[in-house]
């Protein structure tokens, strides 16, 4: 399938594809057969304030897809207001946030979504009532609208796009290890359960851009293995991911590029090798020299054992 091109109509296109050519939307390599259009995620002097508090000031920088980056800083630095300046549910009040050539700053939330960026939620965000499958479901409706009425008139046709919507959201849940929670209530789920159901749910429509905020947040050790092994999975040529964490030993195993906030501003940006030597990140959030080593130490452990290749050094 060629990728579409953002800002025209096979940007709709997209969402409209045959579910069959999606079905296989989780595993690198596997999501595209064709050429696809390479993406670039920029903030240009991205800006946010609140009466005369600034707590985004003047952050510059791009997020390429193929790529994982990690967005850390200490609390308050800034960083879940980027992925919600990112995703429409904060207004931007200076610079600009674009998707390629697209503007998304100015953009409504709905409108965003449908330019293919998702994201997940610092706290959990489920419908609790529903069951697990109809939390990934949902996410079909409002981008096969125009399909409604032929739904309605044809019922064959209706029972073979909820079978192809079903083996989406299948394939999914069986990628997180959730398909025997299928036909249970989202709500009812072990909390762990629920973080990685979130992240299924945000995969859904295949977005070109997954904003991650905390996705290790309230995880056990056992637990924030899986994810790091999932996101490591999750990864391919044509997506963007940002994942906001403060888990360290998380972004040292998994991204290929962190940024650094502190106080709003970007403090630094580069690979993790580059973070770690870095003589402002360390003053500023990582601590001591000890700390640092035993972060390099655990994150080297956890690469083994996961089976996650080196990183490319750039
Ligand atoms: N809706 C809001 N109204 C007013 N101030 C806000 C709002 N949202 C965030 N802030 C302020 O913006 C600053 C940055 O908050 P943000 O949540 O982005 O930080 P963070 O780096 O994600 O922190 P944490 O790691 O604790 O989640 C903080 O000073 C916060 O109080």
């Amino acid at each position: 399938m060629a990728y579409p091109v953002l800002g025209s109509s096979d940007d709709r296109a997209h969402h409209r594809a045959p579910l069959r050519h999606r079905a296989k939307i989780v595993r690198a390599g596997k999501t595209h057969s064709g050429a696809f259009r390479q993406m670039t995620l920029t903030f240009e002097k991205l800006r946010k304030q609140y009466g005369q508090h600034v707590t985004i000031d003047d952050v510059s920088t791009r997020f390429e897809p193929g790529l994982i980056h990690g967005v850390i800083g200490p609390n308050g630095a800034g960083k879940s207001t980027l992925i919600n300046m990112t995703a429409g549910s904060y207004v931007v009040s200076g610079g600009k946030i674009s998707l390629d050539d697209k503007t998304l700053s100015g953009m409504k939330k709905y409108q965003i979504a449908n330019s293919g960026v998702a994201r997940t939620y610092q706290n959990i965000r489920l419908f609790d009532q529903m069951t697990v499958l109809e939390n990934l479901e949902v996410c079909f409706y409002p981008a096969h609208v125009g399909q409604v009425w032929r739904e309605i008139l044809w019922p064959p046709f209706a029972a073979k796009r909820r079978r192809e919507r079903r083996d989406v959201c299948m394939e999914l849940l069986a990628f997180f290890n959730l398909q025997h929670y299928a036909d249970a209530e989202a709500g009812s789920l072990p909390y762990g359960r629920q973080r990685m159901l979130e992240i299924a749910r945000a995969l859904v429509m295949n977005p070109r851009v997954l904003l991650l905020d905390e996705p290790a947040a309230g995880l056990n050790h056992h637990e924030t293995a899986e994810l790091t092994a999932r996101l490591a999975e999750l990864k391919t040529p044509d997506r963007i991911m940002i994942v906001v964490e403060h888990d360290m030993d998380l972004v040292m195993t998994v991204c290929d590029r962190i940024v650094v906030m502190h106080h709003g501003k970007l403090l630094f940006q580069g690979t993790p090798a580059e973070v770690q030597a870095s003589a402002d990140v360390q003053l500023a959030y990582l601590g001591t020299a000890n700390d640092l080593d035993d972060i390099k130490t655990a994150a080297k452990d956890r690469r083994t054992q996961l089976g996650i290749r080196a990183r490319r050094r750039s």
